[in-house]
């Protein structure tokens, strides 16, 4: 684990509840949509607000509403102040389960940064060391329990103020985590004395029994970890190669492709003969793949094809469909091969986008088909470096207000810890267009940059 920079100094930590009697006692078994996230750690995001006032301004003005907004959104999102903690009993039909008490809550972390607000929040590339400070990291438990939620406000006197939130993933998705986060910003933006009020309406729906399971996916799944593990029961981490969390010289940094790029690739794309779904994300994800691959030469010099995972959201796609509000995990694989002497073309990202397509429309044969060997075929795949996708441009995460206006930027900065992740989100202009973040060495992201700058010739305008 990196240290913490030295721009950044920790000024108080508070534990926050949901308001004393407003949250159940519950045992909420993990689904196998759920389960598969055991091993992972939090996704995390960054928003970065202007707030051009002194620490004592926020501390008196701001700190007291959050804090009391934050204990209002925990009252519906109750699950995520529990624990996760292991099966209890020798029964077979035990499950791990996200444990909540009256008193349960969140860690809060309030800090200071010396640190050029401006700077950290741009979109060139910055060291990651020096937003890693900005990061709130989940409090370890000591009894084998995983704490699901952290927070941590940043305070850059006269200059803005950052929100970093920390969610394991097993708790849930960027759909509920998001809707989290806007949950809030909501309870934000009401008076506390207003007893009907209300955080986004509707609540989320905690309650994992709406995730049918007829085929024991969730023991199978389980008995998949078992088999890849290689540090005793889950949530033992499984034997993944390192990730590049001790990178000394990666950078963060975000790229925008505007709505006429995106018009222009997809026309592209749309010409294609094989062509089946073209979308945005399709082509989104084929620019930052065919951009990568350039960006990153040498390790791809001498393979026959390159690799693309991404995170299909199934609550609309299930056989009943699963409400949109319901809160945990219900995202299922999808996998992309390319052939290397394709996706380096001039024109590799055509080839990309009707692969990606041809991908997204096989959904239809089956939203569970294969499940049972999800996990292995990730695995696997971990030493070809696929390029991942985290986020999505649907949950509009610069609409994340929580008093100080919209963001003027939100950082995905779990994206880290897997080489090769690529972050997406909404353009913060509303204007169509999609943003990207990576974490790269300094020398890739020079590279990736001139290989997204310099777009080819059918892109100009
Ligand atoms: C599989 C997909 C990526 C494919 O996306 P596509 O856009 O190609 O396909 P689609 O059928 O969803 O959408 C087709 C068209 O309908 C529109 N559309 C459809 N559903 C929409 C919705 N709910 N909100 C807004 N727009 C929607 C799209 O804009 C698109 O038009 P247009 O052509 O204009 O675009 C997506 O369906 C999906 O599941 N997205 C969510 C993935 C997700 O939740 N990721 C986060 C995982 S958690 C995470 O990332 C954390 C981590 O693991 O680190």
């Amino acid at each position: 684990m990196a240290s913490l920079p030295s721009s950044v100094t920790v000024l108080d930590r508070f534990q926050v509840s949901p308001p004393p009697g407003s949250a159940p006692n519950a045992s909420l078994p993990l689904t196998f949509f759920d389960v598969v996230w055991l091993p992972t750690g939090p996704v995390e995001r960054i928003f970065f607000y202007p707030f051009p006032h002194p620490t004592s301004h926020f501390v008196s003005h701001h700190l007291p509403s959050l804090k009391s907004s934050l204990s209002r959104a925990l009252r519906h999102f109750y699950p995520l102040a529990g624990r996760v903690v292991p099966p209890c009993g020798p029964s077979p039909e035990a499950k791990f389960q996200i444990r909540c008490s009256d008193g349960d809550s969140v860690s809060l972390t309030l800090a200071e940064s010396s640190d050029d607000f401006r700077q950290l929040s741009g979109d060139q590339p910055r060291g990651f060391g020096r937003v890693y400070g900005l990061i709130p990291q989940l409090p370890p438990t000591g009894d084998g329990s995983i704490p699901l939620l952290a927070l941590q406000i940043t305070v850059f006197p006269d200059q803005g103020v950052s929100i970093g939130v920390a969610v394991h993933h097993v708790a849930c998705d960027d759909s509920s985590s998001i809707h989290f986060v806007k949950s809030w910003a909501a309870a934000a933006a009401c008076s506390v004395e207003d007893p009907s009020e209300s955080p986004l309406s509707p609540p989320p729906l905690c309650d994992p029994t709406v995730i049918a399971d007829p085929d024991g996916l969730y023991y199978k799944i389980l008995t998949e970890m078992q088999n890849l593990k290689s540090a005793g029961p889950p949530p033992a981490p499984l034997d993944l190669p390192p990730v590049g969390a001790e990178q000394g010289d990666a950078v963060i940094a975000s790229f925008l492709i505007g709505r006429e790029q995106i018009d222009r690739l997809k026309q592209g794309a749309m010409a294609r003969a094989g062509a089946t779904h073209v979308s945005t994300f399709v082509v989104a994800c084929a620019f930052a793949w065919a951009c990568l691959v350039k960006a990153q030469a040498g390790f791809y010099a001498g393979k026959k094809s390159a690799h693309l995972l991404f995170s299909v959201e199934c609550r609309g796609r299930l056989e009943p469909p699963v409400p949109a509000g319901y809160f945990g995990n219900c995202l299922r694989p999808c996998f992309v091969e390319v052939s290397m002497s394709d996706l380096i073309k001039d024109d590799g990202v055509f080839a990309a986008a009707e692969a990606i397509g041809r991908a997204i429309k096989e959904l239809e044969h089956g939203i569970l088909k294969g499940a049972e060997g999800w996990l292995e075929k990730i695995v696997s795949l971990t030493a070809e470096r696929p390029m991942s996708i985290a986020g999505s441009p649907r949950y509009r995460v610069y609409d994340a207000d929580l008093g100080w206006g919209r963001p003027i930027k939100v950082e995905m900065t779990s994206i880290e810890k897997t080489p090769g992740t690529v972050s997406l989100a909404e353009s913060r202009d509303g204007g169509g267009g999609i943003e990207m973040g990576l974490v790269l060495p300094e020398k890739d992201m020079d590279e990736f940059a001139r290989a997204f700058l310099v777009a080819p010739s059918f892109l100009e305008t």
